[in-house]
This record gives C-alpha cells, structure tokens and sequence, in this order.
C-alpha cells in the first residue's frame, strides 16, 4: 500500500488528506443520566446527526482523501500483533469487565464496531449482574469529533491526552492506526511517554481541539478544562528534544465555563493567510485571559513573555491577522449564543476557503461583509456551485444536531496532509 505523506505545517493550506468519523450508534447509546459523563449536554438525533454529516463528508470528498476512522480500525486490526496489541492496551485502562479472549476472538470489522459503539455487557456473574453499568466496553460518544484525539504536527501525530478517561479509547485506537496502519506508520508522540526518562506529569492533559498549526515556526495552544499547562510543557520538551521548525508556541488562558470554551478552536480559527474568526469577547476583550509567547531556538527556551492578545502575538511574529467575528459585531447576545452553537469553530480546505454552519446566521452574515461567498454543501455535492470559482468562500453544513454534540467543522476534522502555503 502506497503511503500516505504526513504533513500539516498550517491551518488552511490545501486540504489533501483528512480522517472523520461518521457518527453511528455510538451517538444514541446514552441515557439523561449519564449524557454529562458521556460530556454531551443533549441527546441527539443519530438520523438526523447522520444527514448533516453526510454534508460535511460530501465536501471533503470532492477535495481531499477522506478516511473513516472505523475502515481504517478495522485494516490496523488485520495485523495480529496490532490487534494484540490494542485489545491489551485497551484492557488494562478500562473496566474489569474487558474480556481479552472473547475480544480477541470477533473478526475485525465486528472488533471494530464494538470498540466504536460499545460492548454489551454479559451478565454471567453476580457482580456483573449487579452492576448498573450496560456496557463492558462503553460506547465512544465523542468519535465524530475527531480533532480531539490526535493531531498531526508538521510530519509526526501528537496522541492526545484526554481530560476525560470517557476519550481515553479513542486516543489509543488513532495512535494504533497511525503506528500499524500499513498506509501511515509514522513517528507518534504520546505524552504518557518519558522524554529523556523525565516522566510525564499526571497532571498533563492535551486536546487536538486546542492545538492549531499556524505556520511552520509558530504554534497556537489553548489551555483550560482539557489541555493543561503540563501538557504544553510536555510538547515544548518534545520540540526542544527534536529541534523542529517550532519556534513560537503562543498560549492563550480559556474560560472554565461554560462547556463551549472547551478548546481554543471554539473561539479562534484561521480563514485565510490574513484572516482569523475570533470570538471578540475572549480574543480581543478586556479580560484576565492571557496571552503568553514562548520562544525556542535550538532547543532551548529562550523567553518567556505575555502579550495583550493573540492578534498582538500572531502581529509580533509576522503574522498580520483581520479579525472577523463571530455571531457580527453588534451584540453581544448574537456573539454568546453563535459562540455557544460552534460558530467560530471553522475548518479550513484552502486558502479562504472554509466549512461552518448554516445556524450561526449572524457570522455567515459577517464573512459576507467580508467578501466571501456563502455556498451551500448541497450545491458543491451536486456540481451546483465550484467552489474555485470563488476567491473566498464559506461552504455552510446543517448543523442543528452535530452542534448540540458540542463542536463543530473543526472539531469533526483531523487533517493529516494539507499543501504548504505561498505565505
Ligand atoms: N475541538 C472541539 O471543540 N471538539 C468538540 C468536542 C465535544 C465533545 N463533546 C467533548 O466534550 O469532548
């Protein structure tokens, strides 16, 4: 099998690979009362989930390679070591009720759906019997977002460190494709590994949603609820111990509530090489989250120092960025409930070029007093509209369900290959 070439060195360079995962009854196998342990604030529809996701992927399709996470599970797991490998790994985290043989025993596509959806429970003995739980393995609720778990850093795959255990399967499956997959295998960095036998703090957690590749020299991170600074700290010792292009990593503080300041992408992402979608009260407001720079040169810290903004940090490091914002600029109620409904959360295929949500009325609105044309996904899927017939574009999904699970077209994406960009 011809290999795949790993490499991300920004936000918006032409798309050429990305992973997704079209959600599947994982979704649906939630109850009220363990939707927050699942960290959904709602159940969803899984039909309707579905339609809207068939929007997003049909987009994707027309311009990159678009890989499922579940085909691409199910071919790691044809390699015996791997699979091995994997059922061990998942057993020893998770519950006691994890049956190494009878996992071992399903033929892969069937492995692979219940790694996905779930595993029932057989209630063969009193203790299990007596358990509340339903599940031996519990559903991955969280699949469809798959920015979250891993992330491509230039040419390797930062595996992500979940902030909650409920995610913790879904990193060890992506770190099982990227490593055995016959078209990656290539170098994964995974913070519960040592660098330079110094182990990794406990505390260290780090989220793909928080993670956003600026250029080849710069990258941004949030830190809040899921990425902690013992989890930069842990990929500032991986670029120093490396050497890599990563020069500027610029952090800014998030907001613990509420849950739609999860990531730094629900409030910032990249539109174009001058353009940024910013959430105004949090990027550019008077607030007491910072902003802090950090500089490495040949694998050494060199400064540490904190900035008004990020517009002002991108600014310093030659990355001159026109906000545009999310939910307009005139209300703050538009702003909080757009924000809340993922509509900062874009997802770029190429230069000005970018995927959001239909819902989010007000930010669509803006990015047309921008100068970018508003295309609905349904007429790209029917050779309706060409998306290179525009200089600037926003490719709007439905988004009523997928954005009551908590994220959007960002969110949803995990590139693994974009073209480097003519800066
Ligand atoms: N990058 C993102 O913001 N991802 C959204 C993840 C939502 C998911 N329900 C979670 O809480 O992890």
């Amino acid at each position: 099998m011809k290999k795949f070439n790993v490499n991300v060195s920004s936000e918006i360079g032409q798309l050429e690979g990305v992973i997704l995962h079209t959600p599947g009854q994982e979704v649906e196998n939630m109850t009220p009362q363990n939707a927050e342990r699942a960290l959904y604030s709602d159940i969803l529809n899984l039909s309707v989930a579905r339609q809207e996701y068939a929007q997003l992927k049909g987009v994707l399709e027309k311009v990159a390679n678009t890989f499922e996470v579940r085909d691409l599970l199910t071919q790691t797991l044809q390699n015996s070591h791997a699979k091995e490998r994997i059922i061990n790994r998942i057993c020893e985290r998770e519950d006691a009720f994890c049956e190494i043989s009878a996992l071992y025993d399903l033929p892969e596509e069937e492995l692979a759906r219940q790694l996905i959806e779930g595993s029932i429970l057989k209630r063969d003995n009193l203790t299990k019997f007596l358990s509340k739980e339903r599940f031996a393995l519990r559903p991955l609720h969280n699949f469809l977002f798959t920015r979250d778990t891993s992330m491509t850093v230039y040419d390797e795959v930062l595996i992500g460190k979940m902030a909650s255990p409920v995610r913790d399967r879904e990193a060890l499956i992506m770190e099982a494709i990227f490593k055995d997959h016959p078209l990656f295998g290539v170098k994964t960095i995974n913070p519960i590994v040592p660098i330079k036998n110094i182990p990794s703090s406990p505390l260290a957690s780090i989220e793909g949603g928080d993670v956003e590749i600026a250029r080849d020299d710069v990258i941004l991170i949030g830190t809040g609820v899921r990425t902690t600074s013992q989890g930069i700290d842990y990929l500032i010792e991986s670029i120093k111990e490396k050497k890599t292009s990563a020069k500027h990593i610029i952090v800014q503080e998030l907001p613990h509530t509420p849950e739609s300041f999860i990531h730094l992408d629900m409030t910032f992402t990249f539109l174009n090489k001058d353009e940024v979608m910013v959430y105004e009260p949090l990027i550019l407001g008077n607030n007491k989250y910072q902003t802090i720079h950090i500089t490495i040169d040949n694998g050494e810290v060199t400064s540490i120092k904190l900035h008004e903004d990020l517009l002002q940090a991108l600014k310093e490091v030659g990355m001159d960025m026109k906000p545009i914002q999310c939910g307009g600029t005139k209300d703050d109620w538009t702003m909080e409930r757009e924000q809340w409904h993922s509509g900062a959360n874009f997802f770029s295929i190429a230069p000005g070029k970018v995927i959001g949500y239909e819902r989010n009325n007000y930010t669509i609105e803006e990015m047309s007093k921008n100068g970018y044309d508003i295309i609905k996904a349904q007429d790209i899927i029917e050779n309706k509209a060409d998306i290179h017939a525009s200089k600037k574009a926003v490719i709007t999904i439905a988004g009523s369900e997928l954005s009551r699970g908590g994220g959007g077209a960002r969110c949803m994406t995990m590139p693994v290959g974009r073209k480097k960009v003519d800066w």
